[in-house]
């Protein structure tokens, strides 16, 4: 029995306008992109040991809607994939983060733990990762890597253009480190979506 997490994997993921209308929102805010903090370690400071990133201050602005509109209709086949039974998303949780040069993440959960669960009255359950960059790609490494529940090694994901990854929230995963070029236009871009459930 394979020890991998179970995961979803959706190239072509967004009809062309929307794709197109991500990726210019994320080019279009370059001055709106903070650096990401990891909450509740080093004091809310800015944790550059675990993770080098940055999110648009404002998520996906007026297109929260139609992306969470886009994971709705596939969530049937989203949860069979990741190994999850369907539960009611109590919330999607949107960031557009950028990778530029020099950024990673450190292998991780997304599950919120201590005091971010205890802040939270849902908890992270399933997580969405979807790709764009410009094209052709400007930067490399970057590979998003899942990592099994046992000590072999993770899957590779490379972050493509235009492409979907879910996986359960709990498994472990890294942002491999991305090498870009100076200008935000060739940065890795990525849309991330928790599915939130209620909790009993
Ligand atoms: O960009 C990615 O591939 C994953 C990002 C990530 O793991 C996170 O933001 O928690
Ligand atoms: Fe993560």
């Amino acid at each position: 029995m394979s020890r991998m997490p179970r995961h979803a994997l959706i190239d072509d993921f967004l009809p062309g306008d929307l794709h197109g209308a991500l990726l210019a929102y994320a080019l279009a805010g370059e001055e709106r992109f903070v650096p990401s903090l990891i909450a509740g370690e080093n004091q809310g400071g800015y944790a550059s040991d675990r993770r080098v990133a940055w999110y648009h201050e404002d998520h996906l602005g007026p297109l929260s809607e139609p992306f969470r509109a886009a994971i709705t209709e596939r969530l049937d086949e989203l949860f069979p994939l990741v190994g999850m039974q369907p539960f009611p998303v109590a919330r999607y949780e949107l960031e557009m983060a950028a990778h530029r040069d020099g950024s990673y993440f450190k292998p991780h959960i997304d599950t919120l733990t201590q005091d971010r669960r205890k802040s939270s009255a849902t908890d992270r359950v399933v997580s969405i990762v979807y790709y764009l960059h410009g094209r052709p790609r400007r930067f490399s490494g970057g590979n998003l890597a899942l990592y099994p529940f046992s000590r072999e090694a993770p899957v590779e994901i490379e972050p493509h253009d235009n492409r979907l990854i879910a996986f359960p929230a709990i498994s472990l995963h890294e942002v491999r480190p991305v090498s870009a070029p100076e200008d935000f236009a060739g940065a890795r871009f990525a849309v991330n979506c928790w599915l939130h459930r209620a909790r009993d």
